[in-house]
Protein backbone atom coordinates (compact mmCIF):
# COMPACT_ATOMS: atom_id res chain seq x y z
CA UNK A 1 0.00 0.00 0.00
CA UNK A 2 1.10 3.77 -0.61
CA UNK A 3 2.21 5.81 2.16
CA UNK A 4 3.39 8.57 0.44
CA UNK A 5 -0.23 10.56 1.87
CA UNK A 6 0.13 9.37 5.22
CA UNK A 7 2.52 11.81 8.19
CA UNK A 8 2.54 10.80 11.68
CA UNK A 9 3.68 13.11 13.99
CA UNK A 10 3.42 14.42 17.83
CA UNK A 11 3.75 17.61 19.54
CA UNK A 12 5.94 17.87 22.32
CA UNK A 13 6.45 21.64 24.65
CA UNK A 14 7.03 22.04 28.42
CA UNK A 15 4.31 22.22 30.20
CA UNK A 16 2.00 24.88 29.48
CA UNK A 17 3.05 26.26 26.48
CA UNK A 18 0.10 25.51 24.09
CA UNK A 19 0.69 21.67 23.25
CA UNK A 20 -3.15 20.96 24.02
CA UNK A 21 -4.24 24.01 22.30
CA UNK A 22 -2.38 23.47 19.54
CA UNK A 23 -3.69 20.14 19.07
CA UNK A 24 -7.21 21.45 19.69
CA UNK A 25 -6.99 23.84 16.84
CA UNK A 26 -5.38 21.81 14.73
CA UNK A 27 -8.63 18.91 14.88
CA UNK A 28 -10.87 22.13 14.04
CA UNK A 29 -9.44 23.65 11.25
CA UNK A 30 -9.16 19.92 9.37
CA UNK A 31 -13.21 19.54 10.68
CA UNK A 32 -12.36 16.48 12.72
CA UNK A 33 -14.60 17.67 15.30
CA UNK A 34 -16.96 20.50 15.07
CA UNK A 35 -16.69 23.78 16.20
CA UNK A 36 -20.23 22.50 17.72
CA UNK A 37 -18.63 19.17 19.57
CA UNK A 38 -14.99 21.87 20.10
CA UNK A 39 -14.33 21.11 23.98
CA UNK A 40 -11.66 22.44 25.80
CA UNK A 41 -8.56 19.95 25.51
CA UNK A 42 -10.56 17.08 23.61
CA UNK A 43 -6.89 15.22 23.88
CA UNK A 44 -6.89 15.50 27.47
CA UNK A 45 -9.76 12.63 28.57
CA UNK A 46 -9.30 12.38 32.52
CA UNK A 47 -11.11 15.60 34.41
CA UNK A 48 -8.22 15.43 36.51
CA UNK A 49 -5.92 16.35 33.46
CA UNK A 50 -7.95 19.25 32.96
CA UNK A 51 -8.33 20.52 35.80
CA UNK A 52 -4.41 20.37 36.41
CA UNK A 53 -4.04 21.56 32.90
CA UNK A 54 -1.35 18.90 31.83
CA UNK A 55 -1.68 15.82 29.97
CA UNK A 56 -0.83 12.39 31.68
CA UNK A 57 -2.10 9.71 28.73
CA UNK A 58 -1.11 9.46 25.63
CA UNK A 59 -4.00 9.15 22.56
CA UNK A 60 -3.83 9.17 18.65
CA UNK A 61 -6.16 11.21 16.46
CA UNK A 62 -6.31 10.87 13.01
CA UNK A 63 -7.13 13.71 10.68
CA UNK A 64 -7.39 14.72 7.04
CA UNK A 65 -6.39 17.70 5.08
CA UNK A 66 -6.18 18.69 2.09
CA UNK A 67 -2.88 20.69 1.29
CA UNK A 68 -1.85 23.61 -0.74
CA UNK A 69 -0.57 21.12 -3.35
CA UNK A 70 -4.03 20.10 -3.85
CA UNK A 71 -3.12 16.71 -2.14
CA UNK A 72 -5.50 15.15 0.79
CA UNK A 73 -3.54 13.87 3.33
CA UNK A 74 -4.09 11.36 6.62
CA UNK A 75 -2.44 13.14 9.85
CA UNK A 76 -2.00 11.35 12.78
CA UNK A 77 -1.49 13.22 16.03
CA UNK A 78 -0.24 11.58 18.80
CA UNK A 79 -0.19 12.92 21.63
CA UNK A 80 2.46 12.50 24.19
CA UNK A 81 2.31 12.79 28.03
CA UNK A 82 3.72 16.18 29.25
CA UNK A 83 5.44 15.13 32.56
CA UNK A 84 9.21 13.67 33.63
CA UNK A 85 7.67 10.98 35.26
CA UNK A 86 6.27 10.01 32.02
CA UNK A 87 9.47 9.80 29.70
CA UNK A 88 9.47 6.65 28.99
CA UNK A 89 5.88 6.55 27.92
CA UNK A 90 6.69 9.66 25.47
CA UNK A 91 9.42 8.05 24.16
CA UNK A 92 7.14 5.05 22.76
CA UNK A 93 4.85 7.75 21.61
CA UNK A 94 7.84 9.23 19.77
CA UNK A 95 8.94 6.12 18.26
CA UNK A 96 5.32 5.65 16.82
CA UNK A 97 6.08 9.30 14.86
CA UNK A 98 8.66 10.52 11.72
CA UNK A 99 7.98 14.08 12.95
CA UNK A 100 7.56 16.44 15.75
CA UNK A 101 6.01 20.11 16.10
CA UNK A 102 8.56 21.35 19.41
CA UNK A 103 5.94 23.93 20.76
CA UNK A 104 7.81 27.12 21.94
CA UNK A 105 6.06 29.96 24.58
CA UNK A 106 6.96 32.95 23.00
CA UNK A 107 6.47 34.62 26.45
CA UNK A 108 9.39 32.09 28.10
CA UNK A 109 11.50 30.56 25.90
CA UNK A 110 13.11 27.32 26.02
CA UNK A 111 12.48 25.31 29.03
CA UNK A 112 13.73 22.30 30.71
CA UNK A 113 11.23 20.08 29.25
CA UNK A 114 11.76 21.84 25.79
CA UNK A 115 14.96 20.31 25.43
CA UNK A 116 14.06 17.05 27.40
CA UNK A 117 11.55 16.56 25.10
CA UNK A 118 13.50 18.14 22.26
CA UNK A 119 16.67 15.30 23.19
CA UNK A 120 13.88 12.40 23.06
CA UNK A 121 12.75 13.00 19.78
CA UNK A 122 15.90 13.61 18.14
CA UNK A 123 16.77 10.00 19.83
CA UNK A 124 13.99 8.53 17.73
CA UNK A 125 15.25 10.20 14.54
CA UNK A 126 12.28 12.65 14.14
CA UNK A 127 12.21 15.67 11.97
CA UNK A 128 11.64 18.93 13.86
CA UNK A 129 9.36 21.33 13.16
CA UNK A 130 9.80 24.18 15.68
CA UNK A 131 6.56 26.46 16.44
CA UNK A 132 6.59 29.91 18.79
CA UNK A 133 3.21 29.95 20.34
CA UNK A 134 1.44 32.33 21.86
CA UNK A 135 2.30 35.34 19.75
CA UNK A 136 -0.83 37.15 20.65
CA UNK A 137 0.46 38.04 24.14
CA UNK A 138 2.18 41.57 24.81
CA UNK A 139 5.02 39.97 26.14
CA UNK A 140 5.56 37.40 23.82
CA UNK A 141 9.39 37.81 22.09
CA UNK A 142 9.26 35.70 18.97
CA UNK A 143 12.77 37.58 17.76
CA UNK A 144 14.80 36.53 20.83
CA UNK A 145 12.79 32.96 21.11
CA UNK A 146 13.29 32.92 17.27
CA UNK A 147 17.01 33.09 17.73
CA UNK A 148 17.15 30.82 20.30
CA UNK A 149 15.72 27.86 18.17
CA UNK A 150 17.81 28.88 14.89
CA UNK A 151 20.67 28.51 16.92
CA UNK A 152 19.70 25.22 18.76
CA UNK A 153 18.34 23.72 15.74
CA UNK A 154 20.37 25.09 13.06
CA UNK A 155 16.90 25.69 11.20
CA UNK A 156 17.05 29.59 10.16
CA UNK A 157 14.43 32.10 12.43
CA UNK A 158 12.29 33.03 9.35
CA UNK A 159 11.14 29.88 8.85
CA UNK A 160 9.99 29.05 12.25
CA UNK A 161 6.11 29.57 12.30
CA UNK A 162 4.97 32.06 14.76
CA UNK A 163 1.51 31.14 15.97
CA UNK A 164 -1.30 31.61 18.37
CA UNK A 165 -2.77 28.20 19.56
CA UNK A 166 -5.76 30.39 21.39
CA UNK A 167 -6.40 33.12 18.99
CA UNK A 168 -5.64 30.54 15.91
CA UNK A 169 -3.02 32.71 14.15
CA UNK A 170 -1.00 30.91 11.49
CA UNK A 171 -2.19 27.54 12.25
CA UNK A 172 -2.26 26.67 8.26
CA UNK A 173 1.77 27.03 8.44
CA UNK A 174 1.62 24.30 11.04
CA UNK A 175 -0.24 22.30 8.92
CA UNK A 176 1.53 23.08 5.89
CA UNK A 177 4.83 22.03 7.24
CA UNK A 178 3.20 19.10 8.62
CA UNK A 179 2.45 17.83 4.74
CA UNK A 180 5.87 19.27 3.56
CA UNK A 181 8.38 18.36 6.16
CA UNK A 182 7.46 15.28 8.27
CA UNK A 183 8.73 12.44 5.35
CA UNK A 184 5.73 9.88 4.93
CA UNK A 185 5.93 6.43 7.46
CA UNK A 186 8.20 3.52 5.65
CA UNK A 187 7.84 -0.34 6.16
CA UNK A 188 7.61 -3.03 4.12
CA UNK A 189 3.90 -4.62 3.86
CA UNK A 190 4.96 -7.95 2.73
CA UNK A 191 7.08 -9.33 5.99
CA UNK A 192 5.48 -10.23 9.44
CA UNK A 193 3.42 -7.90 11.63
CA UNK A 194 5.36 -5.41 13.82
CA UNK A 195 2.89 -3.49 15.57
CA UNK A 196 4.70 -1.04 18.47
CA UNK A 197 2.34 -0.24 21.71
CA UNK A 198 2.85 3.39 22.45
CA UNK A 199 -0.54 3.54 25.09
CA UNK A 200 -3.51 1.81 26.21
CA UNK A 201 -6.78 2.41 28.35
CA UNK A 202 -8.97 0.16 29.68
CA UNK A 203 -12.77 -0.01 28.12
CA UNK A 204 -15.23 -1.86 30.44
CA UNK A 205 -16.69 -3.52 27.26
CA UNK A 206 -13.56 -3.94 24.68
CA UNK A 207 -10.97 -4.70 27.04
CA UNK A 208 -7.76 -2.94 26.87
CA UNK A 209 -7.11 -0.80 23.93
CA UNK A 210 -3.86 -1.05 22.63
CA UNK A 211 -3.09 2.19 20.34
CA UNK A 212 -0.67 1.32 17.90
CA UNK A 213 1.88 2.36 15.27
CA UNK A 214 2.14 -0.47 12.31
CA UNK A 215 5.50 0.03 11.75
CA UNK A 216 5.53 -3.24 8.69
CA UNK A 217 3.04 -5.58 7.56
CA UNK A 218 -0.61 -5.72 8.44
CA UNK A 219 -3.23 -6.82 10.63
CA UNK A 220 -6.97 -7.69 9.61
CA UNK A 221 -9.65 -7.88 12.75
CA UNK A 222 -9.99 -11.54 12.09
CA UNK A 223 -6.35 -12.11 12.74
CA UNK A 224 -5.23 -13.36 16.06
CA UNK A 225 -2.64 -11.36 17.84
CA UNK A 226 0.92 -12.24 20.18
CA UNK A 227 1.88 -9.60 22.26
CA UNK A 228 5.85 -10.78 22.22
CA UNK A 229 6.82 -9.52 25.79
CA UNK A 230 5.03 -12.64 27.69
CA UNK A 231 3.87 -14.91 24.58
CA UNK A 232 0.34 -14.08 25.06
CA UNK A 233 -2.23 -14.88 22.08
CA UNK A 234 -5.49 -12.87 21.81
CA UNK A 235 -8.21 -12.41 19.61
CA UNK A 236 -8.93 -8.80 18.87
CA UNK A 237 -12.61 -7.79 19.46
CA UNK A 238 -11.91 -4.93 17.31
CA UNK A 239 -9.32 -3.00 15.07
CA UNK A 240 -9.60 0.90 14.04
CA UNK A 241 -8.78 4.53 14.63
CA UNK A 242 -9.58 7.09 16.42
CA UNK A 243 -11.72 10.16 14.50
CA UNK A 244 -11.78 10.96 17.78
CA UNK A 245 -14.20 8.56 18.44
CA UNK A 246 -13.12 4.70 17.87
CA UNK A 247 -13.64 4.10 14.19
CA UNK A 248 -13.44 0.53 13.19
CA UNK A 249 -11.96 -1.16 10.36
CA UNK A 250 -11.29 -4.23 8.44
CA UNK A 251 -7.35 -3.92 7.98
CA UNK A 252 -4.66 -1.96 9.64
CA UNK A 253 -1.40 -1.50 7.32
CA UNK A 254 2.08 -0.96 7.32
CA UNK A 255 2.91 3.00 8.52
CA UNK A 256 -0.96 3.28 10.09
CA UNK A 257 -1.73 4.17 13.59
CA UNK A 258 -4.82 3.07 15.21
CA UNK A 259 -5.95 0.91 18.03
CA UNK A 260 -6.73 -2.79 18.94
CA UNK A 261 -9.31 -3.95 20.96
CA UNK A 262 -7.80 -7.06 22.95
CA UNK A 263 -10.45 -7.67 25.36
CA UNK A 264 -7.45 -8.07 27.41
CA UNK A 265 -8.33 -7.10 31.47
CA UNK A 266 -6.03 -5.17 32.43
CA UNK A 267 -3.02 -3.08 31.19
CA UNK A 268 -0.65 -4.93 32.64
CA UNK A 269 -1.48 -7.62 30.16
CA UNK A 270 -0.36 -5.19 27.21
CA UNK A 271 2.21 -3.12 28.12
CA UNK A 272 3.53 0.20 26.44
CA UNK A 273 6.22 -0.33 24.34
CA UNK A 274 5.92 -4.36 23.72
CA UNK A 275 4.96 -5.31 19.76
CA UNK A 276 2.20 -7.28 18.57
CA UNK A 277 2.74 -9.90 15.62
CA UNK A 278 -0.01 -12.29 14.25
CA UNK A 279 -0.42 -15.78 16.04
CA UNK A 280 -0.04 -17.25 12.52
CA UNK A 281 3.28 -15.78 11.37
CA UNK A 282 5.22 -14.22 14.35
CA UNK A 283 8.20 -11.90 13.58
CA UNK A 284 11.53 -13.52 14.55
CA UNK A 285 12.31 -10.18 16.51
CA UNK A 286 9.83 -7.73 18.52
CA UNK A 287 10.88 -3.85 17.63
CA UNK A 288 13.99 -2.65 20.32
CA UNK A 289 13.57 -0.23 23.21
CA UNK A 290 10.73 -2.18 25.61
CA UNK A 291 11.24 -1.77 29.43
CA UNK A 292 9.43 -2.16 32.24
CA UNK A 293 9.64 0.93 34.08
CA UNK A 294 10.17 0.79 37.37
CA UNK A 295 8.33 2.44 40.20
CA UNK A 296 11.45 4.80 42.16
CA UNK A 297 9.39 6.23 44.60
CA UNK A 298 7.64 4.65 47.59
CA UNK A 299 5.03 5.31 50.46
CA UNK A 300 2.33 4.17 52.01
CA UNK A 301 -1.42 4.83 51.87
CA UNK A 302 -3.24 4.19 54.73
CA UNK A 303 -7.60 4.95 55.07
CA UNK A 304 -8.37 7.32 57.97
CA UNK A 305 -11.12 5.33 58.88
CA UNK A 306 -10.12 1.34 59.41
CA UNK A 307 -13.76 0.74 57.29
CA UNK A 308 -12.74 2.17 54.32
CA UNK A 309 -9.55 -0.38 53.87
CA UNK A 310 -11.17 -2.66 51.13
CA UNK A 311 -12.89 0.29 49.28
CA UNK A 312 -8.80 1.61 49.06
CA UNK A 313 -7.92 -1.94 47.70
CA UNK A 314 -10.71 -1.86 45.53
CA UNK A 315 -9.61 1.68 44.34
CA UNK A 316 -5.80 0.82 43.69
CA UNK A 317 -7.07 -2.15 41.94
CA UNK A 318 -9.59 0.32 39.45
CA UNK A 319 -6.55 2.74 38.87
CA UNK A 320 -4.26 -0.25 38.04
CA UNK A 321 -6.72 -1.05 35.38
CA UNK A 322 -4.88 2.09 33.85
CA UNK A 323 -1.96 2.31 35.33
CA UNK A 324 0.20 -0.33 34.56
CA UNK A 325 3.10 1.42 36.71
CA UNK A 326 1.27 1.89 39.85
CA UNK A 327 2.20 -0.99 42.26
CA UNK A 328 1.05 -2.09 45.48
CA UNK A 329 1.00 -4.18 48.18
CA UNK A 330 -0.25 -4.54 51.47
CA UNK A 331 1.24 -2.77 54.51
CA UNK A 332 0.97 -3.08 58.17
CA UNK A 333 1.75 -0.12 60.45
CA UNK A 334 1.75 -0.20 63.89
CA UNK A 335 -0.01 3.39 63.99
CA UNK A 336 -1.65 3.33 60.77
CA UNK A 337 -2.99 -0.33 61.19
CA UNK A 338 -3.76 -1.87 57.89
CA UNK A 339 -2.71 -0.04 54.42
CA UNK A 340 -0.86 -0.47 51.31
CA UNK A 341 3.04 0.18 50.12
CA UNK A 342 2.56 1.92 46.69
CA UNK A 343 4.97 2.39 44.34
CA UNK A 344 4.80 4.59 41.90
CA UNK A 345 7.23 6.32 38.95
CA UNK A 346 8.11 9.82 40.29
CA UNK A 347 6.45 12.46 42.70
CA UNK A 348 4.28 13.43 40.16
CA UNK A 349 2.94 9.55 39.37
CA UNK A 350 2.01 9.72 43.22
CA UNK A 351 0.40 13.41 43.68
CA UNK A 352 -1.66 12.52 40.75
CA UNK A 353 -2.82 8.74 42.18
CA UNK A 354 -3.03 10.25 45.96
CA UNK A 355 -5.45 13.07 44.53
CA UNK A 356 -7.31 10.23 41.85
CA UNK A 357 -7.94 8.14 45.50
CA UNK A 358 -9.17 11.82 46.85
CA UNK A 359 -11.61 13.06 44.61
CA UNK A 360 -12.63 10.00 42.34
CA UNK A 361 -12.94 7.88 45.16
CA UNK A 362 -13.91 10.38 47.78
CA UNK A 363 -11.46 8.52 50.58
CA UNK A 364 -10.07 10.15 53.26
CA UNK A 365 -6.37 8.63 53.13
CA UNK A 366 -3.43 9.52 54.98
CA UNK A 367 -0.16 9.19 52.94
CA UNK A 368 3.70 8.54 54.54
CA UNK A 369 6.64 10.69 53.69
CA UNK A 370 8.23 9.31 50.54
CA UNK A 371 10.60 6.69 50.12
CA UNK A 372 13.16 5.82 47.69
CA UNK A 373 14.32 2.27 46.83
CA UNK A 374 17.71 1.35 48.24
CA UNK A 375 20.44 -1.27 47.77
CA UNK A 376 21.57 -2.57 51.29
CA UNK A 377 24.78 -5.17 50.74
CA UNK A 378 25.03 -6.76 54.14
CA UNK A 379 29.11 -7.83 55.88
CA UNK A 380 27.64 -11.62 55.32
CA UNK A 381 27.94 -9.82 51.27
CA UNK A 382 24.17 -10.68 50.45
CA UNK A 383 22.11 -7.73 48.65
CA UNK A 384 18.71 -6.86 49.69
CA UNK A 385 16.46 -3.90 48.05
CA UNK A 386 14.74 -2.05 50.89
CA UNK A 387 11.93 0.33 49.83
CA UNK A 388 10.86 1.22 53.27
CA UNK A 389 12.95 2.32 56.41
CA UNK A 390 10.90 -0.05 58.40
CA UNK A 391 12.70 -2.64 56.04
CA UNK A 392 16.26 -1.75 57.19
CA UNK A 393 18.28 -4.38 59.21
CA UNK A 394 20.43 -4.09 62.10
CA UNK A 395 22.94 -1.17 61.48
CA UNK A 396 25.76 -3.58 63.10
CA UNK A 397 24.89 -5.92 60.21
CA UNK A 398 25.44 -3.35 57.55
CA UNK A 399 28.01 -2.72 54.98
CA UNK A 400 26.44 -0.15 52.87
CA UNK A 401 23.44 1.56 51.74
CA UNK A 402 23.18 2.69 48.17
CA UNK A 403 20.78 5.09 46.96
CA UNK A 404 19.44 5.70 44.04
CA UNK A 405 21.27 9.54 41.92
CA UNK A 406 19.23 11.58 39.20
CA UNK A 407 21.11 13.59 37.08
CA UNK A 408 19.14 17.26 37.44
CA UNK A 409 18.69 20.09 34.48
CA UNK A 410 17.33 23.75 36.31
CA UNK A 411 16.89 26.65 33.15
CA UNK A 412 16.04 29.95 35.37
CA UNK A 413 16.53 33.87 34.69
CA UNK A 414 20.47 34.54 35.77
CA UNK A 415 19.30 36.76 38.71
CA UNK A 416 18.34 33.17 40.51
CA UNK A 417 21.34 31.96 40.06
CA UNK A 418 22.79 32.21 43.78
CA UNK A 419 19.47 30.76 45.29
CA UNK A 420 19.18 27.64 43.34
CA UNK A 421 22.80 27.12 44.12
CA UNK A 422 22.10 27.29 48.17
CA UNK A 423 19.13 25.13 47.55
CA UNK A 424 20.62 22.66 45.35
CA UNK A 425 24.14 22.63 48.23
CA UNK A 426 21.45 22.16 50.81
CA UNK A 427 19.95 19.06 49.23
CA UNK A 428 23.52 17.27 49.13
CA UNK A 429 23.86 18.30 45.08
CA UNK A 430 26.71 18.11 43.22
CA UNK A 431 27.32 20.92 40.22
CA UNK A 432 28.08 19.83 36.92
CA UNK A 433 27.94 22.37 34.47
CA UNK A 434 26.50 25.50 33.26
CA UNK A 435 25.40 27.40 30.47
CA UNK A 436 23.16 30.39 28.54
CA UNK A 437 20.85 29.05 25.79
CA UNK A 438 20.14 32.95 25.76
CA UNK A 439 20.66 36.29 26.86
CA UNK A 440 19.16 36.54 30.73
CA UNK A 441 18.92 32.38 31.04
CA UNK A 442 20.72 30.12 32.74
CA UNK A 443 20.74 26.34 32.55
CA UNK A 444 22.00 24.31 35.17
CA UNK A 445 22.73 20.55 35.68
CA UNK A 446 23.56 18.80 38.80
CA UNK A 447 23.56 15.42 39.97
CA UNK A 448 21.53 14.65 43.34
CA UNK A 449 19.95 12.04 44.97
CA UNK A 450 16.51 11.27 44.85
CA UNK A 451 15.40 11.18 48.22
CA UNK A 452 16.66 14.99 48.41
CA UNK A 453 14.33 15.50 44.94
CA UNK A 454 11.17 13.80 46.50
CA UNK A 455 10.85 16.10 49.46
CA UNK A 456 9.41 19.34 48.18
CA UNK A 457 12.63 20.50 46.43
CA UNK A 458 10.07 21.54 43.38
CA UNK A 459 8.07 23.63 45.02
CA UNK A 460 11.40 25.38 47.21
CA UNK A 461 12.58 25.92 43.88
CA UNK A 462 9.78 27.27 42.38
CA UNK A 463 8.98 29.75 45.67
CA UNK A 464 12.85 30.70 45.61
CA UNK A 465 12.51 31.35 41.60
CA UNK A 466 9.13 33.35 41.88
CA UNK A 467 7.81 29.84 39.68
CA UNK A 468 10.22 31.05 36.82
CA UNK A 469 12.61 28.42 37.09
CA UNK A 470 11.58 24.92 35.49
CA UNK A 471 13.73 21.41 35.80
CA UNK A 472 13.87 17.83 34.67
CA UNK A 473 15.45 14.89 36.16
CA UNK A 474 15.99 10.96 35.00
CA UNK A 475 17.79 8.64 36.58
CA UNK A 476 21.55 7.94 36.49
CA UNK A 477 22.63 5.25 38.98
CA UNK A 478 23.04 3.81 42.25
CA UNK A 479 26.10 5.04 44.99
CA UNK A 480 27.05 4.57 48.29
CA UNK A 481 26.23 7.48 50.57
CA UNK A 482 26.80 8.09 54.38
CA UNK A 483 23.19 7.07 55.25
CA UNK A 484 21.46 5.91 58.67
CA UNK A 485 17.79 5.19 60.19
CA UNK A 486 16.48 7.85 62.29
CA UNK A 487 14.06 6.06 64.80
CA UNK A 488 11.33 7.88 67.02
CA UNK A 489 10.37 6.28 69.91
CA UNK A 490 7.83 6.89 72.25
CA UNK A 491 7.54 5.74 75.95
CA UNK A 492 10.54 3.58 75.09
CA UNK A 493 8.61 2.06 72.17
CA UNK A 494 9.68 2.57 68.03
CA UNK A 495 7.05 4.20 66.32
CA UNK A 496 7.32 2.61 62.94
CA UNK A 497 5.54 5.34 61.03
CA UNK A 498 7.87 7.84 61.38
CA UNK A 499 11.12 6.21 60.58
CA UNK A 500 13.38 7.86 58.13
CA UNK A 501 16.61 6.98 56.03
CA UNK A 502 18.83 9.98 55.93
CA UNK A 503 22.40 11.35 55.27
CA UNK A 504 24.02 10.92 58.88
CA UNK A 505 24.65 14.78 58.42
CA UNK A 506 20.84 15.75 58.48
CA UNK A 507 19.83 12.91 61.12
CA UNK A 508 20.42 15.21 63.94
CA UNK A 509 18.50 17.85 62.94
CA UNK A 510 15.62 15.62 61.44
CA UNK A 511 15.62 13.53 64.66
CA UNK A 512 14.93 16.95 66.75
CA UNK A 513 12.00 17.91 64.17
CA UNK A 514 10.58 14.58 64.63
CA UNK A 515 10.63 15.20 68.82
CA UNK A 516 9.31 18.42 68.49
CA UNK A 517 6.14 18.03 66.07
CA UNK A 518 5.05 15.02 68.10
CA UNK A 519 5.93 16.52 71.68
CA UNK A 520 3.04 18.94 71.04
CA UNK A 521 0.37 16.42 69.45
CA UNK A 522 0.78 13.93 71.74
CA UNK A 523 -1.25 14.67 74.34
CA UNK A 524 -0.93 14.41 78.36
CA UNK A 525 -1.20 11.10 80.22
CA UNK A 526 -1.20 10.34 83.85
CA UNK A 527 2.39 10.10 83.45
CA UNK A 528 5.83 11.61 81.99
CA UNK A 529 5.90 10.11 78.54
CA UNK A 530 9.35 10.36 77.11
CA UNK A 531 9.94 11.29 72.96
CA UNK A 532 13.30 9.96 71.55
CA UNK A 533 14.98 10.13 68.08
CA UNK A 534 17.39 7.57 67.46
CA UNK A 535 19.94 7.20 64.95
CA UNK A 536 22.86 4.43 65.07
CA UNK A 537 21.71 2.93 68.15
CA UNK A 538 22.10 6.18 69.74
CA UNK A 539 19.55 8.97 71.48
CA UNK A 540 19.84 11.88 69.47
CA UNK A 541 17.10 13.89 70.60
CA UNK A 542 14.72 14.18 73.16
CA UNK A 543 11.81 15.72 75.35
CA UNK A 544 9.42 14.94 77.78
CA UNK A 545 5.61 15.15 77.55
CA UNK A 546 4.61 16.14 81.24
CA UNK A 547 2.02 14.33 83.22
CA UNK A 548 -1.09 15.50 83.60
CA UNK A 549 -2.13 17.26 86.55
CA UNK A 550 -5.69 17.17 88.34
CA UNK A 551 -6.74 20.68 88.54
CA UNK A 552 -5.63 21.05 85.07
CA UNK A 553 -8.53 18.04 84.09
CA UNK A 554 -11.05 20.04 86.21
CA UNK A 555 -10.15 23.31 84.82
CA UNK A 556 -10.69 21.90 81.28
CA UNK A 557 -14.29 20.34 81.63
CA UNK A 558 -15.36 22.88 83.70
CA UNK A 559 -18.29 25.50 82.50
CA UNK A 560 -20.85 25.08 80.04
CA UNK A 561 -22.76 21.46 80.08
CA UNK A 562 -23.44 21.33 76.79
CA UNK A 563 -19.81 21.85 75.82
CA UNK A 564 -18.67 19.03 78.37
CA UNK A 565 -20.92 16.37 76.78
CA UNK A 566 -19.45 17.30 73.45
CA UNK A 567 -15.94 17.09 74.26
CA UNK A 568 -16.64 13.96 75.84
CA UNK A 569 -18.59 12.45 72.96
CA UNK A 570 -15.54 13.69 71.16
CA UNK A 571 -13.56 12.27 73.17
CA UNK A 572 -15.10 8.49 73.05
CA UNK A 573 -15.15 8.73 69.45
CA UNK A 574 -11.65 9.52 69.50
CA UNK A 575 -10.60 6.46 71.99
CA UNK A 576 -11.65 4.03 69.48
CA UNK A 577 -8.81 5.04 67.64
CA UNK A 578 -6.19 5.41 70.25
CA UNK A 579 -3.13 3.46 69.39
CA UNK A 580 -1.26 1.77 72.17
CA UNK A 581 2.40 2.64 71.88
CA UNK A 582 3.95 0.74 75.00
CA UNK A 583 1.99 1.78 77.40
CA UNK A 584 1.09 5.08 76.05
CA UNK A 585 -2.13 6.12 74.33
CA UNK A 586 -1.91 7.98 70.93
CA UNK A 587 -4.37 9.29 68.62
CA UNK A 588 -3.97 7.94 64.96
CA UNK A 589 -4.46 11.77 64.54
CA UNK A 590 -1.67 12.53 66.10
CA UNK A 591 -0.22 10.57 63.61
CA UNK A 592 -1.34 11.61 60.86
CA UNK A 593 -0.85 15.05 61.56
CA UNK A 594 3.30 14.66 62.33
CA UNK A 595 2.56 12.92 58.89
CA UNK A 596 1.58 15.59 57.36
CA UNK A 597 3.23 18.75 58.73
CA UNK A 598 5.93 16.36 57.16
CA UNK A 599 4.85 17.34 53.71
CA UNK A 600 4.62 21.42 54.41
N1 LIG B 1 -2.63 33.86 25.00
C1 LIG B 1 -2.45 32.60 24.60
N2 LIG B 1 -2.64 31.62 25.46
C2 LIG B 1 -2.45 30.35 25.02
C3 LIG B 1 -2.08 30.06 23.69
N3 LIG B 1 -1.97 28.73 23.57
C4 LIG B 1 -2.26 28.20 24.78
N4 LIG B 1 -2.55 29.16 25.67
C5 LIG B 1 -2.93 29.03 27.08
O1 LIG B 1 -1.83 28.49 27.78
C6 LIG B 1 -2.27 27.59 28.80
C7 LIG B 1 -1.63 26.22 28.61
O2 LIG B 1 -2.05 25.68 27.38
P1 LIG B 1 -2.20 24.12 27.14
O3 LIG B 1 -2.56 23.92 25.72
O4 LIG B 1 -3.06 23.51 28.18
O5 LIG B 1 -0.70 23.70 27.42
P2 LIG B 1 -0.05 22.25 27.31
O6 LIG B 1 1.31 22.47 26.75
O7 LIG B 1 -0.97 21.32 26.64
O8 LIG B 1 0.09 21.88 28.80
P3 LIG B 1 0.22 20.40 29.39
O9 LIG B 1 -1.03 19.66 28.98
O10 LIG B 1 0.27 20.72 30.85
O11 LIG B 1 1.47 19.83 28.85
C8 LIG B 1 -3.79 27.55 28.69
O12 LIG B 1 -4.31 28.42 29.64
C9 LIG B 1 -4.06 28.04 27.27
O13 LIG B 1 -5.30 28.68 27.15
C10 LIG B 1 -1.91 31.16 22.80
O14 LIG B 1 -1.59 31.02 21.62
N5 LIG B 1 -2.10 32.40 23.31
Amino acid sequence: MNTDHIRNFCIIAHIDHGKSTLADRLLQITGTISDRDMVEQVLDTMDLEREKGVTIKASAVRMSYTAKDGGTYELNLIDTPGHVDFNYEVSRALEACEGAILVVDATQGIEAQTLANLYLALESDLEIIPVINKIDLPSAMPDEVAEALESLLGIPAEDIPRISAKEGIHINQVLEAIVNRVPPPKGNENVPLRALIFDSHYDPYKGVVAYIRVVEGHLRNTDSLRLMANNTDVRPVEIGYFAPGMRPVDELDSGDVGYIATGLKTVSECRVGDTITLTASPAAEPLPGYLHPKPMVFAGIYPVEGEDYSNLKDALEKLQLNDASLTFEPEKSQALNFGFRCGFLGLFHMEIIQERLEREYDLDIVVTAPSVEYQVILLDGTQMVVDSPVQLPDESTIAEIREPWMGLDIFSPTEFFGTIMDLANKRRAEFRAQDHPSPNRVHLSFEIPLSELIVDFFDDLKSRTRGYASMDYHFEGYRAGNLVKVEVLVGGEVVDALAAIVHKEDAYHKGQRLVTKLKEIIPRQLFDVAVQASADGRIISRANVKALRKDVLAKCYGGDISRKKKLLEKQKKGKRRMKMVGNVEIPQEAFMAVLRLEEE
